[in-house]
């Protein structure tokens, strides 16, 4: 199927997406998806599934709408005034955008982590304990502690701090920190996780632990990564979809897009000649 997506980019038409848009088990597919800023539009009719158990990657040089397409997969962009989203936008075949679709509930069903470790000025327990106790997922004190120390293991991080659970997070390293935010969002058991950037601002070593865990929650959750590093693109994602000024050029085996892109701008980006 060719969808149609005429907009210039650098004097480049894309006419259609080049690559299978469709997964085999899609967790979730966007369609015709359109994003405006006011007048101005970020994304352009861009559709694309994200794979069951797997990591797409999204890729582009700045501004191309990474972001931006990653915060309508839980309506993040709602927060903005002047963001109006086009499109059909599923998970699981529900319409995400349907006006009985209550966004705190899917925020917990579509987690997020960003950039910047974000911890609350709370104690590490209840960093992990907020999202449970306020979605009411907890029935005892015995409930909560077990899902606080399971989020905790699954984002690798128990062994670290079980000795200091009531010490504040953000006394934590970045890279812990970081792991505690995937903590919280785990503790809400989501389906899918969005991660804009996650490892950015960490050095190598807490940046490999990183990518690690995603390798391993990829197992139970359904991962879309936004990332400027090509080699972590390639190292962890399955399926990586290339972005150019808001438009969704090539998507495709994250294999394919590094070894062997069919359109002339994904080569361009991945060869490191512009972007
Ligand atoms: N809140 C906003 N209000 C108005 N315009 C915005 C807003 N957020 C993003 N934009 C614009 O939308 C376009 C896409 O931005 P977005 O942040 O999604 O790109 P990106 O590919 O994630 O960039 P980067 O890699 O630099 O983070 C840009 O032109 C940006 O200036």
């Amino acid at each position: 199927m060719t969808i149609k997506n005429k907009s210039l980019t650098d004097g480049m038409e894309i006419e259609h997406t080049v690559g299978n848009v469709f997964a085999d088990d899609a967790k979730m597919s966007m369609r015709n998806v359109d994003v405006f800023y006011g007048d101005k539009q970020a994304i352009k009719n861009v559709s694309i599934d994200l794979a069951r158990n797997q990591v797409t990657a999204l890729i582009g040089p700045s501004g191309c709408g990474k972001s931006t397409f990653l915060r309508c997969l839980n309506r993040m962009n709602d927060t903005i005034d002047i963001c109006k989203i086009k499109g059909s936008l599923l998970l699981d075949g529900e319409d995400i955008y349907h006006k009985k679709m209550d966004p705190v509930l899917l925020r917990a069903r579509v987690g997020m982590v960003f950039q910047k470790p974000n911890p609350f000025p709370k104690s590490i327990y209840d960093n992990v304990a907020y999202g449970p106790r306020i979605h009411g997922l907890a029935a005892s004190k015995d409930d909560l502690d077990e899902i606080v120390i399971n989020s905790l293991q699954k984002a690798g991080l128990y062994k670290e701090v079980k000795d200091r659970l009531s010490a504040s997070g953000t006394g934590l390293s970045g890279g812990q920190q970081q792991r505690l935010c995937i903590a919280r969002t785990i503790a809400v058991s989501p389906e899918i996780i969005l991660m804009d950037e996650p490892a950015s601002a960490l050095d190598p070593i807490a940046t490999a632990i990183i990518e690690e865990l995603i390798d391993e929650l990829k197992e139970k959750y359904t991962i879309a990564i936004v990332t400027h590093s090509m080699q972590q693109a390639a190292r962890i994602s399955q399926t990586t979809a290339y972005f150019h000024m808001g438009s969704l050029v090539e998507v495709g085996s994250t294999d394919h897009i590094f070894t062997n892109p069919s359109h002339k701008l994904t080569e361009n980006y991945i060869t490191g000649r512009f972007g």
